[in-house]
């Protein structure tokens, strides 16, 4: 089975937070792109959200001929997807909706045109169900912000071909991005599983009055947040077990885990949780306005992704290992 793989034109469906994220990475690879999203006022807002990417995209360098005058925003799914090599769909994180909507894509894409969703957990079984030739169906499950963190989790279901697996692996490498084939397909995958746990916990952290959403988030960014760039939990608490290593740390800290740390199962998302967590976050917002705390943001990560990038090449690793 052949995909497509060099792809010129890629088709974004749904232009929120996500869908504008990939439509920046695309236009900044040098793509054509051309957008759908149903929400009134959709196109101003994309374009927005792009021009307030594009700062960090020049910086990290973009494709020749890279414009945002390449993207293209259409008013019907049809129109969206029929010339495209590639599609990625980014709506809402409902079933029943992916299942329409990629009903609706698939039987108008070219029958070798890879669609990509960006869901965070759903399982690619139930909502390709109903799609025109399933074996060229995946997720590819990015991170915010989409157009700079390299992860993408690249996920099959039932129907998938593994063919399409690895076309989608070199379609998004060819984006700039660090592929994770997710060889089993569960709820979450794995980041979202990660990142999931702790979301919770911090939720059961503010609900039991032990900090506040600003101290957790310090909690976060002055330590483990550092290190998880450049190094992930197992290596780092192989280290964290010195000579001895990984063994030594299990004999160590292993029965910490059977003590109640940890509560797991959310808390449930009372009034009052729900406007302490609001009330937090909007302290630590203060005045910034969400899309200055964005270009902020992208500042940082670029800083990080260049000094990760640099001393990895300096102990003869290249960026992706
Ligand atoms: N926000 C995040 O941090 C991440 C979200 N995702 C996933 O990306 C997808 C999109 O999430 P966000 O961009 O955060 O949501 P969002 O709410 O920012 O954007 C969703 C967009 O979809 C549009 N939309 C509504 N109905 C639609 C339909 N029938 N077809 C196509 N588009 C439709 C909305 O008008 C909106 O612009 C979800 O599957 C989500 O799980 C993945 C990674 C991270
Ligand atoms: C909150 N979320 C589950 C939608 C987050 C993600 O899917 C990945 C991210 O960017 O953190």
């Amino acid at each position: 089975m052949r995909f497509i793989t060099n792809i010129k034109t890629f088709a974004a469906l749904g232009s929120g937070v996500i869908g504008s994220g990939w439509v920046s990475r695309a236009l900044a690879h040098g793509l054509d792109v051309v957008a759908w999203d149903p929400a009134p006022g959709a196109e101003a807002a994309l374009r927005k959200r792009v021009a307030n990417a594009w700062a960090a995209l020049e910086q990290q360098g973009l494709a020749p001929g890279a414009s945002q005058d390449r993207l293209r925003f259409v008013t019907t799914i049809e129109d969206c997807v029929k010339d495209a090599d590639f599609i990625q769909e980014s709506a809402p994180e409902r079933l029943e909706l992916k299942l329409q909507l990629h009903s609706q894509i698939s039987a108008a894409a070219k029958p070798d045109a890879l669609i990509g969703s960006s869901t965070s957990g759903l399982l690619p079984s139930e909502f390709y169900e109903g799609s025109t030739h399933p074996e060229r169906c995946v997720v590819g499950h990015p991170f915010n912000p989409v157009y700079l963190l390299p992860l993408v989790e690249v996920v099959g279901g039932k129907n998938t071909a593994p063919e399409a697996i690895q076309a989608a692996i070199e379609v998004y490498e060819s984006l700039g991005m660090r592929p994770l084939h997710v060889r089993k397909e569960v709820p979450g995958f794995i980041a979202d599983r990660l990142l999931e746990a702790l979301w919770r916990e911090a939720l059961h952290l503010v609900n039991d009055g032990v900090a506040t959403t600003g101290e957790i988030d310090d909690a976060i960014r002055f330590g483990a947040g550092l290190r998880w760039s450049f190094m992930g939990t197992f290596l780092t608490y192989t280290l964290a077990g010195g000579d001895a290593g990984m063994r030594h740390f299990m004999a160590q800290f292993g029965p910490a885990l059977q003590l109640p740390w940890t509560y797991l199962p959310a808390p449930e998302l009372t009034e009052k949780l729900i406007d302490d967590v609001v009330d937090g976050t909007s302290e630590q917002l203060g005045n910034h306005s969400i899309s200055a705390l964005e270009r902020y943001r992208d500042d940082c990560l670029l800083a990080v992704l260049e000094a990760v990038k640099t001393t990895k090449a300096k102990h003869g690793m290249n960026f992706a290992e």
